[in-house]
């Protein structure tokens, strides 16, 4: 089966680049990607393509190349469903926030719309791709609703995970480890479709690289992945503070513990805490899942990795407050870096918005710099966590665009995203213009210590 028109609901940070480079690799398929959000579709179609809604290195040259040519954005969802022999659905799956499995369970009301909507539009027959990341069984679910409207359409539904991470999210997908497919592998239909999207992926993927399941272990090896990863911050992250207690350096650690093959060097970064809006997300819907089959142990064991990465993130604002003779009241704290990682104006779930709210409790007053965030983004991040009026926290939150300023006359620095300008920043110059003695505090072991201490700096980094 040869797919020419290909539908992606969800404009966010996966359907936004995911469908840009399967435009730009597939030039004879027609990719329409759609979305409620008409001020995000406005951007992704935005004349001046630096403006698009995402930032991601090299995403904008491949949106410049393919847009208007097979790449298309639009707020019209049925009718490019109704256009599509292949529907993607990469909505947000965000973390219930009410009635049952509240703050754990994943929230799929916006699958089902999508669902519903396939359902209402559809004429003729399609192949809908899980491409958000879902409870393992949801194609069941999905399959019920599209099964049961009875205009004769017949659907099959693949599951197809996304493992790009943001800020290295063209790489990823231009390179990936592997593209993993899952579909009714025991049916003709089903192996068609499975066949479908793994020609896509064969124009620029490898077939060793593109892997085909059923559809059950599809669906969890999406969450096991994400637990994995954010295992091991957590478990490098644990011993960072036993480092603290004892000598040892963390960085050295992971080195040590990283060269052993079956271990791996990668993703043992210790860090004030990992963000994102998927792992912590993830790993609360997977301990859901267990708990929902009364594996109690095993929800135990997955919801540990989230104890420690709470712990971290408060350990690390405590740890400011007791160097700075146990009180930060009326003191200026210079927070360099909002975004959950560099190279993303991403801010969802980022450690520094637990830090700011940690040191506003302690009544600090808060200046912030990051090179991609808005100030509009970090005031609607405190204001998300209904700690203190809005008036308060743009009262006491104070957002500027450069770095020298934001530190001027503060009491102490604390880094809590690694982008590179900073290791760039003229530091001499940064320690004249604060108050002594001059605390800096490395939430990403960024930062030479030894070069920072010669120049006056009490120094603190994590791990060390
Ligand atoms: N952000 C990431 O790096 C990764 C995310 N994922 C998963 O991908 C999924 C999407 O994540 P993001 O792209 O980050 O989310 P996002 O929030 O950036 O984008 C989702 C978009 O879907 C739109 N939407 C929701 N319901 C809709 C509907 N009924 N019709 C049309 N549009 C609708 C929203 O307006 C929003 O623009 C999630 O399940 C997430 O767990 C997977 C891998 C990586
Ligand atoms: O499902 C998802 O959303 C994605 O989640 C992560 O990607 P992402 O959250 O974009 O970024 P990561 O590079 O994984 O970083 C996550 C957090 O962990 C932190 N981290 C990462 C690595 C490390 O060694 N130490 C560390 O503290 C980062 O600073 C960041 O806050 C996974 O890496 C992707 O494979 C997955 O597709």
């Amino acid at each position: 089966m040869k797919i020419r028109n290909i539908c992606c609901i969800g404009a966010g940070y996966v359907g936004g680049p995911t469908m840009a480079v399967i435009a730009q690799k597939c030039p004879e398929i027609n990719v329409t990607v759609v979305d409620i959000n008409k001020e995000r579709i406005a951007a992704w179609n935005d004349k001046n393509v630096e403006n698009i809604p995402i930032y991601e290195p090299g995403l904008s040259d491949i949106v410049a190349e393919a847009r208007d040519r097979n790449l298309f954005f639009s707020t019209d969802v049925d009718q490019a469903i109704d256009k599509a022999d292949m529907i993607f659905i990469s909505v947000n799956t965000p973390t219930k926030t009410y009635g049952i499995g509240k703050g754990m369970a994943a929230d799929l009301k916006f699958i089902e719309l999508c669902a519903r909507q396939i359902a209402r539009v559809a004429k003729d027959d399609k192949i809908v791709v899980e491409k958000s990341t879902l409870p393992v069984r949801t194609a069941q679910a999905l399959k019920n609703i599209l099964d049961n409207t009875g205009n004769g359409v017949n659907y099959q539904i693949l599951s197809n995970p996304e493992f790009l991470a943001e800020g290295t999210a063209v790489d990823d997908l231009m390179n990936p480890d592997r593209v993993l497919i899952g579909g009714d592998i025991d049916t003709a239909e089903g192996e068609e479709a499975i066949q479908a999207l793994v020609d896509i992926y064969a124009h620029w993927v490898s077939k060793e690289q593109i892997l085909t399941t059923n559809v059950w272990s599809s669906e969890l090896s999406k969450l096991t992945a994400n637990a994995f990863l954010a295992q091991r911050v957590s478990s490098i992250n644990a011993m960072s503070e036993l480092c603290e207690k004892t000598g040892a350096d963390v960085n050295e650690v992971s080195r040590a513990v990283g060269m052993d093959s079956r271990i791996g060097s990668k993703f043992l970064k210790s860090s004030v805490g990992f963000g994102g809006s998927c792992f912590q997300k993830d790993i609360l819907n997977l301990v859901y899942i267990a708990k929902s089959f009364g594996l109690d142990e095993v929800a135990d064991y997955w919801h540990q990795v989230i104890i420690m990465n709470d712990h971290q993130k408060k350990r690390f604002a405590a740890k400011i407050v007791q160097t700075l003779f146990n009180t930060v009241s009326g003191k200026k704290i210079a927070l360099l870096g909002w975004a959950f990682k560099k190279d993303t104006n991403d801010t969802r779930e980022s450690a520094a918005i637990y830090v700011a709210d940690y040191l506003l409790n302690e009544q600090a007053e808060i200046v912030v710099y990051d090179p991609k965030v808005t100030e509009e983004q970090i005031y609607a991040d405190l204001d998300y966590l209904g700690t203190r009026s809005e008036k308060e926290n743009r009262e006491r939150v104070t957002v500027l665009k450069d770095p020298y300023k934001v530190c001027d006359k503060a009491h102490a620095i604390a880094v809590l995203t690694e982008w590179d300008e900073f290791m760039e920043l003229d530091w001499q110059k940064v320690y004249k213009a604060m108050l002594k003695p001059a605390f800096l505090f490395d939430g990403r072991r960024l930062l030479d210590r030894k070069t920072k201490e010669e120049i006056g700096f009490e120094f603190y980094a994590i791990g060390s």
